[in-house]
């Protein structure tokens, strides 16, 4: 039997993480400890996040009896069998601890644990007056396999270690600062005690003098500290950001495939998060709590009593904060959701605007976003009622514990237990006692906030680069120009193979081209070319290399691909196809360029640009139309003269007339090139060396384009079908 141990909640990472990490947080509760990368893995976890059966699936590869099941709350309530994994609005998974009489407790892992009105519950949960859920029991689970991650601390001081000195320099500056401000209190004290009382001005001078400096003392080390935290915060969060980025471009791309820019942005502000963590909230807090713990054990030496007075109103008016945080916990859940909504919705109508006025769809959008935005409204005033009464009740305790304070402390000066500058003394700790109270707690939340930050960040710092540093480069082991697939078959989802059991031959110096219906895989089979993916069955050999030995890098680099989503920087023409290319030789470089430019027929439409190609494309230079983009990306690929070259799709945008140049053009350049093309016209398949024909992931027939057409089969079907055949 499986231990169960207490609740453990984790928070989801990127945005379509909560599938993996609901099952993660139940294994935790069954003892069992798995990596969220594995998880995502078995998930089969994509952009669009993961669906109730691959949930499902992996639960069960992990040793779970997993069922999917559809029922009412009453239902699931009798059945008895939480924690459930709840199919959570329309695209998020939660978990559902359990019902109390009037609420159910969910644990949401994009936000938290939270305890949900039945009718909220409902609403979010019920689709046709039933939800989904998973239950998940464990039958023989699979050993714990998390990695040890490192510490919020450890993290931290890997990167403040660097800067030792600057942190010396600001603990000092805290030092004094503390220091100075500890010594107030008692000077004000000797001024009423001993200046006033003795009616010595002679005496009052010096304290008041000696009360300036300290002033100056302390305006002058904030200066200085907050010019080096300044300098310290910049330097470390360029460190996180340079150290983010640097991994992130060498990550594999099947990697990559798996997020979406937002979890980028997301990660580029933990950046910040950590940053402010690390060079002001780590070192100020302590500080805080030096302070506090200084001021209360002076106010105990002072006054027992007081400092019993004090302490007991802080807790109380601590307690009361916990209760209105907790009260406003659902409403931050409620406003958060729907502000995401407004969100998606804003940037859906601004991404499709032209559709919305083609269709007439203006009303309908406009109607969609003023409900969610009333929606918005209606739950933010609710907030507000509570954060008032928050405010209020936090202010009269406030209030109160001053009052008191002051009445005790008179009526001790009245007994003659307290002199009056004693009295001040107290007055004056408890008003510099509030700030960092405050800080202190607020401290307590950032360190939740950076510790989920810092996971998210080191979750990339700590994959594993694309290449190896044992891969050898390509060009080392250089013989022959062919592509060889040897029984490789390939799957993205472990489920359904996208290749199954390819065995082909692109020979050497010949055009081969690729024909088969859209989903056929044609275009994953130039991606394991390119090593985009690791993670197929049997070998590819190029120039006589099994890939899975040689640096990515350099396979890319002899290589020149133009895919079917090619990109322009926002750059000029010629940074766009050169790069920053270096070369000894400029002769050399720019007849490269022409080459690439009269091949690609591009030079056609830059020589009538005023600025040739000086001028800015990409998103923020001139508009180009889709032909004119597909030139451009061909003679960047024709630029790096590469030994192989692959175009799928690549001249799909391209009128016929346009297409043929080209086609003539590249013959020539063909020659001593192995060449492969993904294409749906019939104009660019027939004159290929070699046909390939794909179907459901399999090599179906092989062979030149008459041959092929004599066997009427699928090739024959296809050019039928959907080339045109004449
Ligand atoms: N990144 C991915 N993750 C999951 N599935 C994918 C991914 N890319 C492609 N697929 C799936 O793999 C199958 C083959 O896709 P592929 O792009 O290789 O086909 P194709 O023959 O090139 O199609 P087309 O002619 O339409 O470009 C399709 O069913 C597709 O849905």
């Amino acid at each position: 039997m499986f231990r169960k141990n207490r609740f453990k909640f984790r928070y989801q990472k990127d945005r379509m993480d909560c599938g993996p990490v609901c099952i993660q947080m139940i294994s935790d509760y069954y003892g069992k400890k798995y990596d969220l990368n594995f998880l995502r893995e078995i998930c089969n976890y994509g952009k669009q996040g993961v669906t109730i059966n691959s949930l499902k699936g992996a639960a069960e590869k992990i040793g779970y009896d997993a069922h999917v099941i559809k029922a009412g709350l009453d239902e699931i309530n009798d059945l008895d069998l939480f924690p459930y994994i709840l199919h959570w609005g329309n695209d998020h998974y939660v978990i559902l601890l359990k019902f109390t009489k009037k609420s159910a407790v969910i644990a949401d892992p994009g936000y938290g644990i939270l305890s949900v009105s039945k009718e909220i519950f409902k609403k979010n949960w019920y689709k046709n007056n039933k939800g989904v859920a998973v239950v998940l029991s464990p039958a023989e689970l699979l050993e714990s396999n998390e990695p040890k991650r490192t510490s919020l601390f450890g993290y931290t001081s890997k990167y403040l270690k660097k800067h030792k000195k600057e942190i010396l320099k600001i603990a000092a500056t805290l030092l004094i600062i503390n220091t100075l401000t500890f010594l107030l209190p008692f000077i004000t004290q000797k001024i009423f005690d001993d200046g006033i009382a003795h009616t010595d001005k002679k005496m009052i001078y010096y304290l008041i003098l000696s009360q300036l400096f300290i002033y100056i003392g302390i305006y002058l080390s904030e200066i200085y500290r907050n010019w080096i935290a300044v300098k310290l915060g910049g330097n470390i969060s360029i460190e996180i950001i340079y150290n983010f980025f640097k991994k992130l471009i060498k990550l594999p791309i099947h990697f990559l495939e798996t997020k979406v820019v937002g979890d980028y942005n997301q990660r580029i502000q933990d950046s910040e998060k950590i940053e402010a963590f690390m060079t002001s909230q780590s070192i100020t807090s302590i500080f805080s709590m030096l302070t506090i713990i200084v001021y209360l054990i002076v106010m105990s030496i002072y006054n027992f009593n007081l400092f019993f007075l004090y302490i007991s109103i802080t807790l109380v008016s601590v307690a009361v904060s916990l209760y209105f945080l907790k009260k406003r916990r659902l409403y931050d859940y409620l406003i958060f959701k729907e502000k995401a909504n407004i969100q998606n919705l804003t940037f859906e109508i601004l991404n499709g605007i032209t559709e919305v006025k083609l269709n007439g769809l203006e009303d309908v959008k406009l109607n969609q976003w003023k409900n969610y935005q009333n929606l918005a409204l209606k739950l933010n005033v609710d907030l507000a009622k509570i954060g008032q009464q928050q405010y209020i009740s936090f202010s009269a305790l406030n209030q109160i514990k001053n009052l008191s304070i002051t009445l005790v402390s008179s009526i001790l000066v009245i007994d003659g237990l307290l002199s009056l500058g004693e009295l001040l003394t107290i007055s004056f700790i408890v008003g510099q006692l509030n700030s960092p109270i405050d800080q202190l707690i607020s401290f307590f939340r950032d360190v939740q906030d950076s510790k989920l930050s810092m996971e998210r960040i080191s979750e990339i710092e700590d994959q594993k680069d694309e290449d190896n540093e044992k891969d050898a480069n390509l060009k080392e082991v250089e013989n022959e120009n062919s592509i060889i697939f040897r029984n490789v078959s390939f799957s993205y989802n472990s489920t359904d193979r996208v290749l199954d059991n390819i065995n082909i031959e692109i020979p050497e110096n010949k055009i081969t081209a690729i024909v088969g219906a859209s989903g056929s895989g044609k275009t994953t089979l130039i991606k394991l070319i390119l090593k985009f993916y690791e993670r197929y069955s049997g070998d590819i050999f190029i120039k006589g290399v099994n890939i899975k030995n040689v640096t990515s890098a350099s396979i890319r680099k002899s290589i020149g691909t133009v895919m079917q989503d090619g990109y322009l920087f926002s750059d000029t023409i010629e940074g766009n196809i050169a790069g920053e290319t270096i070369m000894d030789n400029e002769e050399e470089y720019q007849a490269l360029k022409q080459m690439a430019y009269q091949l690609s027929n591009a030079e056609e439409f830059i020589s009538r640009l005023p600025l040739r190609d000086q001028t800015k494309v990409g998103s923020y230079g001139i508009n180009l139309s889709g032909g004119q983009e597909q030139r451009l990306i061909i003679a960047r690929a024709l630029f790096k003269n590469p030994d192989f070259l692959i175009l799928d799709e690549a001249t799909s945008a391209l009128d016929t007339k346009n297409e043929k140049t080209i086609h003539n053009n590249l013959k020539l350049f063909f020659k001593n090139k192995t060449v492969l093309i993904i294409a749906h016209r019939l104009s660019t398949v027939r004159n290929a060396d070699n046909i390939i024909v794909m179907d459901h992931g399999k090599v179906i027939e092989q062979g030149e384009h008459r041959e092929l057409l004599d066997k009427k089969n699928k090739y024959y079907e296809l050019v039928k079908n959907q080339l045109e055949l004449d």
